[in-house]
């Protein structure tokens, strides 16, 4: 306790003894450096991030950071809630890109040309479960596997292997059906099967028991024994981070500290690494006010102030001031490019296999995308796919008597369709007007006489012609009513004609003769000439609504990262299927 309280006092100095307190940081830091025993070269580091910037909108939540993972060894990257945890790690496998600064991934910048991160060189277990709930354990590693490239039987070893390592049900368990702590093994499986050079683990030990909790970082261990393999891993129970080689402390947006478990705790006279990081967080709360800064302000407030001044969003503890790096230049020539941004066959299977799988599993789900094309047409044609049905016309008829031609004319016209009703000429067009009616049918008041005229004579004139017309204003704006109603008075005509003249039609027919189709009928009705398009749309649209609706349930639920990450990212994601 004494000691505790001493570190603290020597956390915690007053004003006048800032520059005092730089000083003993900067000693400090060389000391922890010593005791970190940093990697000599970039080729010995799995991870760097240098001057990291990343925002959200106008929100900062990465500021110049500098984080740092030696090959062959577990970070544990550790801070609060909200801290830019998560971002930092997707900026890391290329979901994210960062807006500031420059991170290289295993020798190259994440998802470069020809780059195997995103890829088969890292294992990226996200926050999220992400995994497909209609998958079998088996189906969910076979699936990852083939976008690995993993042979049958290499997938197979590898799942044994990890059912009885996460101790997990049979293989042939629903992900559905798992518990929580069991679902969250399966995805750390995930990302443990193809034996990635680097290991990016987010919160992997969250809701699993302390046994398990301690075999996995046993095995991390383990797998990082033989100097190849790489971890970088949150977590939010900080003490079970002593057992990483390296730990990164993170708050607001930046690193407060890298180190050993050990020289963290020891610099800071704490007993535990959750002590260390609570004096770490004081520190720099009081060098925060010093600068006039509020330390407990939103990620935005403080990266302000720490983008202000790129040295002090140095980790305090172990990487002492630098000199800015330039970048390494990375080239790949355009067949690497062209070759990076074309789909692999394999993960075109291993998608087809996955919606086969899932739409085997969800017999609902695929009886819905069948049978909704059907239920849509059938409504369809029961709907508007019907030939139009009493459809209101309205007829002038200037002729009085019953006797007259334009009287039994309309009697000729089909009642079932049509409904006639007779108005004077100001109502009708007003009617036509307010829509009420789709048509005026007008006939003059010496229709009769006019058209006996234009029958039986040779030549007359043009007021006999005018007047011995049917006159017809339709509504055009509906097509297909329109048609059908020039259609039903053409009709109505010939019956006319035909009843009066008989044999002697032809005198006042057109000279036209509708001959039998070649192909449909001379009466096709509307749903016949409606279905083919209404098939059509509907499954466009159809395939294009689930397909959206499966990217946006797919990046809710972070397998779509998760895809981008295992798939070396474009490769896959141009063609994700639905
Ligand atoms: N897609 C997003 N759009 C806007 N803001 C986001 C988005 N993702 C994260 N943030 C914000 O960025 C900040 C950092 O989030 P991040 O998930 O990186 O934190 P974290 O340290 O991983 O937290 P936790 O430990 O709780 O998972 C938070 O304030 C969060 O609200």
């Amino acid at each position: 306790m004494a000691a505790e309280d001493a570190g603290r006092d020597a956390a915690t100095p007053g004003p006048a003894e800032s520059t005092e307190m730089d000083e003993r940081l900067k000693e400090e830091n060389m000391k922890a450096d010593l005791e970190a025993s940093p990697p000599s070269g970039p080729e010995d580091l799995a991870i760097q991030c240098r001057d990291v910037g990343r925002s959200y909108g106008k929100m900062k939540v990465l500021n110049n950071l500098n984080l740092t993972v030696p090959q062959g060894r577990i970070y544990g990257l550790l801070g609060p809630s909200g801290c830019g945890k998560t971002t930092l790690l997707k900026c890391i496998v290329g979901t994210l890109k960062i807006s500031r600064g420059h991170i290289s991934v295993l020798g190259k910048p994440p998802a470069f040309p020809g780059h195997h991160v995103p890829g088969r060189m890292v294992g990226y277990m996200p926050q999220e479960l992400a995994l497909y709930s209609e998958f079998t354990i088996s189906d969910t590693l076979s699936f990852f596997g083939r976008i690995h490239g993993l042979t049958s039987k290499e997938t197979k070893a590898r799942t044994d292997f990890l059912i009885d390592f996460l101790d997990l049900p049979q293989k042939h368990s629903l992900v559905r059906n798992l518990s929580g702590g069991q679902k969250r093994r399966v995805s750390l499986g995930a990302a443990l099967l193809q034996n990635p050079e680097l290991l990016i683990l987010d919160e992997p030990t969250v809701g699993v028991d302390p046994v398990l909790r301690a075999k996995i970082w046993q095995h991390l261990v383990e797998i990082v024994k033989t100097g190849k393999v790489s971890v970088i891993i949150t977590t939010h129970y900080i003490e079970e981070a002593r057992q990483a080689n390296v730990v990164g402390l993170m708050r607001n947006g930046h690193l407060l500290a890298e180190g050993t478990p050990d020289a963290v705790m020891k610099m800071h006279n704490a007993a535990t690494l959750e002590h260390a990081f609570l004096r770490l967080c004081e520190t720099s709360d009081q060098m925060g006010s010093k600068r006039g800064d509020s330390p407990e302000g939103g990620p935005l407030e403080n990266s302000q102030s720490f983008e202000s001044r790129p040295e002090e969003s140095l980790p305090i503890l172990a990487v002492g001031p630098r000199t800015p790096e330039e970048p390494p230049k990375h080239s790949a020539d355009w067949k690497v490019r062209a070759r990076h941004v074309m789909p692999k066959w394999r993960n075109i299977a291993a998608l087809m296999i996955k919606t086969m799988v899932r739409m085997k599993r969800m017999p609902g789900s695929l009886c819905f995308q069948f049978l909704l094309p059907v239920i849509q047409v059938s409504l369809i044609c029961v709907c508007i796919g019907a030939d139009p049905k009493e459809i209101h016309v309205a007829v002038v008829n200037n002729e009085t008597s019953p006797s007259s031609y334009s009287q039994s004319l309309l009697s000729f016209l089909d009642n079932s369709s049509v409904v006639q009703v007779n108005l004077n000429h100001t109502e009708a067009f007003e009617g036509i007007y307010n829509g009420e009616y789709w048509g005026v049918i007008g006939f003059g008041e010496n229709f009769t006489s006019y058209l006996t005229k234009r029958m039986m004579s040779r030549q007359v004139s043009r007021e006999v012609l005018d007047g011995g017309s049917i006159h017809v204003w339709l509504d055009l704006t509906n097509q297909q009513i329109a048609l059908m109603l020039q259609k039903k008075v053409y009709e109505a005509f010939q019956s006319f004609v035909d009843y009066k003249l008989g044999s002697m039609s032809y005198m006042v027919a057109l000279p036209i003769k509708m001959e039998e189709p070649i192909y449909g009928s001379q009466n096709t009705d509307f749903s016949t000439f409606v279905t083919p398009g209404a098939v059509l749309s509907i499954t466009f649209f159809l395939a294009v609504g689930l397909t959206a609706l499966s990217f946006v349930i797919e990046r809710k639920e972070g397998l779509m990262d998760r895809c981008w990450v295992a798939g070396e990212g474009s490769k896959l994601h141009g063609v994700t299927l639905q």
